[in-house]
């Protein structure tokens, strides 16, 4: 077992029979939904929305029953991953390209808890590029204005060097930060840059995160 498993499998006791689940993205969720499967396989009845194609695909191979977005009214309970997590429990999300579904989804839900292994959690967010989600019309120009606030923003490519697109058809612009200071600040910046469709900043989106470490403990973290 290692932490993301941990993690994962923990993240089963949040659910109940009966509810709609929002299903994050991710290698550390890969392990939830493969928990969640089993006992789907089993008889216990969930619905689940999924937060990427990624995880559509995941969830048909494994019979778990789906809805879209649009044909639910709640949603009782968003399991995702993330990429870092500080003490107030604000962090990084979108290293998989996920992060406007993932924010839209966690937006509906009533509870939203995290499940990542223990290298996520840091002190101060930032080591992590942070994903900022872009129209790709006139992209460059995002960039600059980017860059000239001295955020050093690189553009995701795919592994044949073409610009990575999302689910929603926009592009990434990765930004290397190193630390980030206030994240609301950026937060607030990035909210009102023009051709900025959403970033990866998640603030006071989870009220749990599950961490899980290699000998298979996982640590529980709460909004205090
Ligand atoms: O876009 C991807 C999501 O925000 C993921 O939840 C995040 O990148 C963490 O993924 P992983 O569990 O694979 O480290």
């Amino acid at each position: 077992m290692n932490g993301k498993e941990a993690a994962g499998k923990k993240a089963l006791e949040e659910i109940q029979e009966g509810m709609t689940i929002g299903l994050g993205t991710g290698s550390t969720v890969y392990f939830f939904l493969k928990a969640l499967a089993e006992k789907v396989a089993a008889g216990f009845k969930i619905t689940g929305v999924a937060t990427s194609q990624q995880t559509i695909e995941l969830a048909k191979k494994w019979n778990i029953p789906m809805r879209a977005l649009n044909e639910v009214t709640t949603i009782d309970v968003t399991i995702d991953g993330a990429d870092e997590v500080d003490p107030d429990l604000t962090g990084i999300k979108g290293g998989g390209g996920a992060l406007l579904y993932e924010k839209m989804v966690a937006k509906v839900s009533t509870r939203r808890v995290w499940i990542v292994d223990s290298s996520k959690k840091v002190e101060q967010l930032g080591a992590f590029p942070l994903p900022v989600e872009v129209i790709p019309f006139g992209w460059k120009h995002v960039e600059a204005a980017l860059s000239e606030k001295g955020y050093l923003p690189k553009l995701r490519r795919d592994s044949e060097g073409h610009p990575y697109v999302t689910d929603a058809h926009h592009y990434i612009l990765d930004l290397h930060l190193h630390s980030i200071a206030d994240p609301v600040l950026l937060a607030i910046e990035l909210d009102h840059l023009t051709g900025v469709v959403e970033h990866g900043l998640f603030i006071g989106i989870t009220e749990k995160v599950l961490v899980g470490y290699p000998d298979g403990h996982v640590e529980t973290m709460v909004k205090h």
